[in-house]
């Protein structure tokens, strides 16, 4: 796009007030779509949102000769997967690039097709992001990875993929998944110990078993998958977005709004909730959503750490602070999970927040990154009024922040690169439209 275009002109100031319906969650659907390349058939996906990465899956599963028909409007997709080539590396390079899913095509397209290319890899940038994880479950599953092919990362099985013990020396939810989706077909059985265990990947689970895998899950986040000859299609529906429900949620607290989330649903939520209440906000689980909304007096300073799950989602931490920034007191935020994630709060200083970073870990436990040189804990100290101005957007959930601080904010803010927000929010101009936003 345009850069000139791609620009939201925001009057801040009032509250988002109304309600919105949240489909499935990016962080699911784009796997359940690689899942569908393990089964020589059909499978329907249903309940899932218009946004930037399920059209990238679609083009990169269509690269690789897979039938791939996106209902936009309705949210269904069906892929065929009875054909499997591999792609002209050239196409699926200026793909990859916005999108960190092409790693986990690996298991699936060595089973169908004896061999894949990794190109490289996008998403956030919001840490150095490595793969030696997935390198290393892959070679522990018999794969032979050739990290110097001219194509890209070339991974072949000359044996085949055979179960193994694995053990990931961090919850991994991408290694978690590489895991499930190699082993599925593998010979034997594989032990995957250190998991992650993140609903979106009990959800992966689950549309695996559905198309025939035998998977299960011990309390100590151990997955032990029994590999199986074939797998079939599968019709499934997704979980919704927890990431976006929580999102609109911090953006109901930061512009002192009231806004009904239809779709929102709790069990995954649950750690988000404890922590929207100690803030001072307001909800009301119903069958249909979740209504948020600032209750009117102060707001409350927290301290949170972010961590795997059950603990408080990363994805959740970036809106919260905008929200945090309105809170009478001092708020601690440590980040354990990425290790260079608070660039946004930058902007936010300039449009008034007092948030400053620190190398140390300033939360209950020393995390992966103490003794190193990375900013990942925050001190936010509120209420500070936020001033609109120009901000870039720097990545999915800092944009997401950088709007909502320029709605809580008083005055105008243009805010560049703004359709970075598509890749994982589906339509969020109609939905500020339908919350009563100024903006244009
Ligand atoms: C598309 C998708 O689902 N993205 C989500 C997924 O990202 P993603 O699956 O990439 O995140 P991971 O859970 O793998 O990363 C967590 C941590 O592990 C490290 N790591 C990971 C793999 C590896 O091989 N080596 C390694 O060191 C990462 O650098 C990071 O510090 O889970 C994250 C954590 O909930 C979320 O923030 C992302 O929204
Ligand atoms: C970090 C995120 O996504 P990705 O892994 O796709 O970059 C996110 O959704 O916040």
């Amino acid at each position: 796009m345009n850069p000139e275009e791609d620009v939201l002109h925001v009057e801040g100031g009032k509250p988002l007030n109304g309600t919105i319906k949240v489909r499935g969650a990016k962080n699911f659907v784009s796997k359940a779509m690689v899942a569908a390349l393990l089964a020589p058939g059909k499978s329907v996906l249903k309940n899932v949102p218009e946004i930037r990465d399920v059209h990238v899956v679609s083009d990169l599963l269509r690269l690789h000769g897979v039938e791939v028909d996106v209902d936009g409007a309705n949210g269904i997709v069906t892929i065929d997967a009875s054909h499997v080539q591999l792609a002209d590396v050239a196409d699926v390079d200026t793909l990859s690039g916005s999108s960190r899913i092409p790693i986990l095509f690996s298991g699936p397209l060595v089973h169908r097709l004896g061999e894949a290319f990794i190109p490289a890899l996008g998403g956030c940038n919001i840490g150095g992001r490595p793969i030696d994880f997935h390198l290393e479950t892959l070679r522990k599953l018999g794969a032979t990875v050739d990290k110097e092919h001219k194509d890209g990362i070339h991974i072949t099985a000359p044996n085949g993929l055979h179960g193994a013990k694995i053990h990931l020396p961090y919850p991994s939810v991408g290694a978690t998944e590489q895991t499930l989706l190699a082993a599925v077909l593998a010979e034997g059985k594989t032990e995957l110990s250190g998991a992650a265990t993140e609903p979106e990947i009990m959800d992966l689970v689950c549309v695996l078993q559905k198309m025939g895998a035998i998977i299960s899950v011990d309390v100590d986040r151990t997955f032990r998958i029994e590999g199986v000859k074939e797998l079939s299609g599968y019709t499934h529906t997704s979980l919704t977005d927890r990431i976006e429900a929580a999102s609109w949620a911090s953006a109901a607290l930061a512009t002192h709004g009231d806004i009904f989330v239809k779709g929102a649903t709790q069990p995954g939520m649950i750690t988000f909730l404890n922590v929207f209440r100690k803030v001072g906000g307001k909800f009301e689980v119903t069958d249909k959503g979740i209504r948020f909304w600032h209750p009117g007096g102060d707001l409350h300073p927290v301290a949170i750490e972010t961590d795997v799950h059950p603990g408080f989602m990363t994805d959740w931490q970036q809106p919260l602070v905008v929200a945090l920034t309105q809170a009478n007191g001092l708020s601690i935020v440590h980040e354990t999970v990425y290790e260079n994630r608070f660039g946004f709060t930058k902007p936010l200083v300039q449009m008034g927040a007092t948030i400053q970073l620190y190398r140390e870990c300033l939360g209950s436990l020393p995390c992966r990154f103490q003794q190193r040189n990375y900013k990942h804990s925050a001190v936010i100290f509120g209420p500070t009024p936020l001033t609109g101005r120009d901000i870039d957007v720097p990545d999915l959930r800092g944009g997401f922040s950088h709007l909502i601080a320029a709605l809580a904010a008083s005055g105008p803010s243009d805010v560049h690169g703004i359709s970075l927000i598509d890749r994982g929010y589906a339509d969020f101009r109609g939905k500020l439209a339908a919350l009563g936003a100024d903006f244009d």
